[in-house]
């Protein structure tokens, strides 16, 4: 199956210049999802190590990751936007296009020496995977491997997070 075809473009959401790729249509057909989530799993399935477990950030990382750590019987920790998770966390802020963001993890949830695959559903500048990483590798986890269902390949995401080899099933140039 061609997940590219299935992806929604809109050009100008949410500004003028910005070319969104809406994943929803691989949600809402079951057999698209699972082909999706099957595709990711390939994608990974040759990774150095195998990871204990999948962190993907709030909010469309977990449509993705949710389902494949479900599927490669690991578990799944959330990296949630400021405020949300209730005991003592880890933050990191990054730069976004137009501004700062944070993301937060539990300063328990990843162990040291933790093998952590990490998955979010699209790679733009970079800014969201590399903060998502810094905080797993403060808290001491390893990172075996990082992918996206999409990748924007023009705009400095792949040159960020070149240390994590990110790997993804579908690009687009912006
Ligand atoms: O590579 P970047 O430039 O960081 O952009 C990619 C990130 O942007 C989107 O998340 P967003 O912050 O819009 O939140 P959402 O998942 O809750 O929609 C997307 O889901 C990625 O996580
Ligand atoms: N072009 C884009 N489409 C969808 N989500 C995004 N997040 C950052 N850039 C995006």
């Amino acid at each position: 199956m061609d997940l590219k075809e299935k992806v929604r473009i809109i050009d100008g959401f949410p500004f003028a210049g910005i070319s969104f790729k809406d994943i929803t249509p691989l949600l809402s057909d079951p057999d698209v999802y699972m082909e999706t989530v099957n595709q990711l799993e390939k994608l990974v399935q040759n990774l150095d190590e195998k990871p204990d477990i999948i962190v993907a950030p709030e909010s469309r990382g977990f449509f993705f990751g949710i389902p494949l750590a479900f599927k490669m019987g690991i578990g799944f920790v959330p990296a949630r936007k400021p405020g949300k998770l209730p005991c003592e966390v880890v933050s990191q802020e990054y730069t976004l296009e137009y501004g700062t963001n944070a993301i937060e993890m539990h300063k328990d949830a990843v162990g040291p020496g933790t093998k952590v695959l990490i998955i979010d559903d699209l790679i733009a500048t970079g800014g969201t995977l590399l903060a998502t990483a810094q905080l797993v590798e403060k808290m001491g986890g390893r990172i075996v491997g990082m992918a996206a269902v999409i990748e924007l390949t023009d705009i400095g995401g792949h040159e960020k997070l070149k240390k994590y080899n990110p790997i993804a099933l579908i690009s687009y140039p912006c």
